[in-house]
């Protein structure tokens, strides 16, 4: 499979150039080899404009058993393979992804409606986990116990063997490529399984990295919820790591519970952002469109959803936010390279984000700004929601409680502290949260209590490297992009030495 890389235009209109990058192979790869599918496929579509972009394999379980099955069998010499080995394995997968950035980003462009310039920057990142992870090969290691009697006692890490990494539609390259280097450099072999709605990139990636690693240490199947559950209900997966839904959450703990695997999970996010009234007002109206993720239509899990603003600046402050919104966000198509808000992924989440429209607007909360599928002409085949603001949500409505995963914004105006965090902390979620002021003393009051797993003060939505990310409450279990991914890749040994 070629591994050199296409040459693009880094301006103008990209979208000529998305048949000519298109993945050859249709998804199905193990046992170092690509391999047929069973017949079942699933169409997958460019949602800015609606064109069927390619037919992918829909792997059955004895698909996903056959990847399973190499996965194992190459999982102990993976294992036994020098740590440093790994990470140089890892380092020329990170090379090969920076190699390969712009065409991986246009293949995301066009298969998950995010623009392709923000598709790069997910390529970048990508590159720099694995690159992270290939640094902390050596930090894989145990330690002594002090004993009576001068006795040996001391910890291993080891791998847990086959892990299964099922990611979603937001971000479909950069968790791709990712979230394979901690359980890779920790010694596990892989099977992953991208989303269903823009499974592209993936399988590009693999045909780039195809040859890099040992047959059967790197596997991926593509298909829909049917191949994930098979996938992590396997006898012979040690692990599941989820991004996802909560319900999918669920589904994997109530599966892996079969076999007792380690689980780690991503999940949803209705995130809070608090203003107080002290805030640098231009900075923090800068930040609540930011952090509302709308690059992304709001399709991503940290997005701060919840915008808290005091009373007493609530009115003048949201005339700030709707002058950045209108500045910097309109919906366009995903593969021109000036376009700064792409397209709902799917049908199912442009029909999700105009549906909870449609709840806010009877439960009462007053339409602030959009409101409607885009209205431009050269925009109707596509899956485009404006950019959309509430304000005078209540605690109680549709739109202040459940993740819509769209570019909703929900203003709740507060002024008593205490019934703030009560509201804030209300909801079952708890991934991120951001809060706004001058006050050093406010601002650590409020990151001790608020329930979230991600805290920013005077920031939003960045990712730090290291940092580890992820949730409170059902937002997830166990953390990701730090040295704590890495180990939940692998299990404590105790050793204890008798020495005379
Ligand atoms: N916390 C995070 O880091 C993070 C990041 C991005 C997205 N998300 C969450 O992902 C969700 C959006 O994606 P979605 O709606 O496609 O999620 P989803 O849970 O429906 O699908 C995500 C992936 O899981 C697979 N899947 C679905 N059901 C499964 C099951 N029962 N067993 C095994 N695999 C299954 C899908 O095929 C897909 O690959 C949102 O809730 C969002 O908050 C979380
Ligand atoms: O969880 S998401 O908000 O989708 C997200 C965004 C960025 C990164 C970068 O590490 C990871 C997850």
């Amino acid at each position: 499979m070629s591994t050199d890389a296409i040459v693009l235009p880094d301006s103008g209109d990209l979208s000529p150039y998305v048949k000519g990058i298109l993945p050859r192979s249709s998804g199905l790869f193990w046992a170092g080899q690509w391999q047929g599918g069973s017949g079942q496929t699933i169409p997958t579509f460019n949602p800015s404009t609606g064109e069927l972009l390619a037919e992918v394999n829909a792997a059955a379980a004895a698909e996903v058993g056959a990847a399973v099955a190499s996965a194992k069998a190459a999982f102990a010499a993976w294992a036994d393979t020098p740590p440093l080995q790994r990470g140089a394995l890892l380092r020329e997968a990170a090379r090969r992804v920076r190699q390969h950035a712009r065409e991986l980003a246009l293949l995301d462009a066009a298969n998950c409606g995010n623009p392709v310039r923000a598709m790069q920057m997910d390529a970048e990142i990508a590159a720099t986990q694995l690159d992270y992870f290939a640094g902390l090969v050596l930090e894989i290691k145990g330690e002594t116990i002090p004993t009576a009697n001068g006795a040996l006692n001391y910890t291993l890490r080891e791998p847990l063997g086959p892990v299964a990494r099922i990611f979603p539609f937001n971000h479909p390259f950069m968790f791709a490529a990712g979230k394979i280097a901690a359980p890779l450099a920790a010694g596990n072999t892989v099977v992953i399984k991208p989303p269903e709605q823009a499974p592209l990139s993936t399988i590009r990636l693999m045909e780039i990295l195809d040859g890099l690693f040992p047959p059967g240490v790197l596997n991926c199947v593509t298909g829909g919820r049917e191949t994930g559950a098979a996938l992590s209900a396997h006898p012979d997966v040690a692990a599941v790591a989820l991004i996802g839904s909560v319900g999918a959450g669920k589904a994997v703990l109530r599966s892996a519970a079969d076999t007792m695997k380690h689980t780690l999970l991503e999940l949803g996010g209705k995130n809070a952002m608090v203003i107080y009234p002290d805030a640098d007002l231009r900075s923090a109206a800068e930040g609540a469109v930011r952090g509302m993720n709308f690059t992304w239509c709001g399709q991503s899990c940290g997005s701060t959803s919840r915008l808290y603003v005091h009373r007493s600046i609530h009115d003048e402050f949201m005339q700030s936010v709707a002058r950045e919104l209108a500045q910097k966000h309109r919906p366009g198509i995903a593969t021109h390279s000036d376009t700064t808000m792409g397209a709902m992924a799917s049908r199912a989440q442009y029909e999700r984000a105009l549906h909870y429209i449609q709840a806010g607007i009877e439960d009462g909360a007053t339409l602030f700004t959009g409101g409607s599928a885009a209205r431009e002409a050269h925009l109707q085949a596509g899956l485009f929601v404006e950019p959309t603001i509430f304000t005078d949500v209540r605690p109680n409505m549709r739109i202040a409680r459940e993740e819509i995963f769209g570019p909703v914004l929900s203003v709740f105006s507060w002024e008593d502290e205490d019934q703030l965090f009560a509201d804030v902390n209300a909801i079952e979620l708890g991934l991120t949260a951001s809060v706004w002021t001058t006050s050093l003393n406010t601002g650590l009051r409020a990151a001790k209590r608020i329930q979230a797993g991600y805290l920013w003060i005077n920031e939003c939505s960045i990712h730090i490297p290291g940092a580890p990310f992820g949730g409170y409450k059902q937002s997830g279990v166990g953390r990701e992009e730090s040295k704590e991914e890495l180990l939940e890749f692998t299990q404590l040994k105790n050793v204890h030495v008798k020495l005379r």
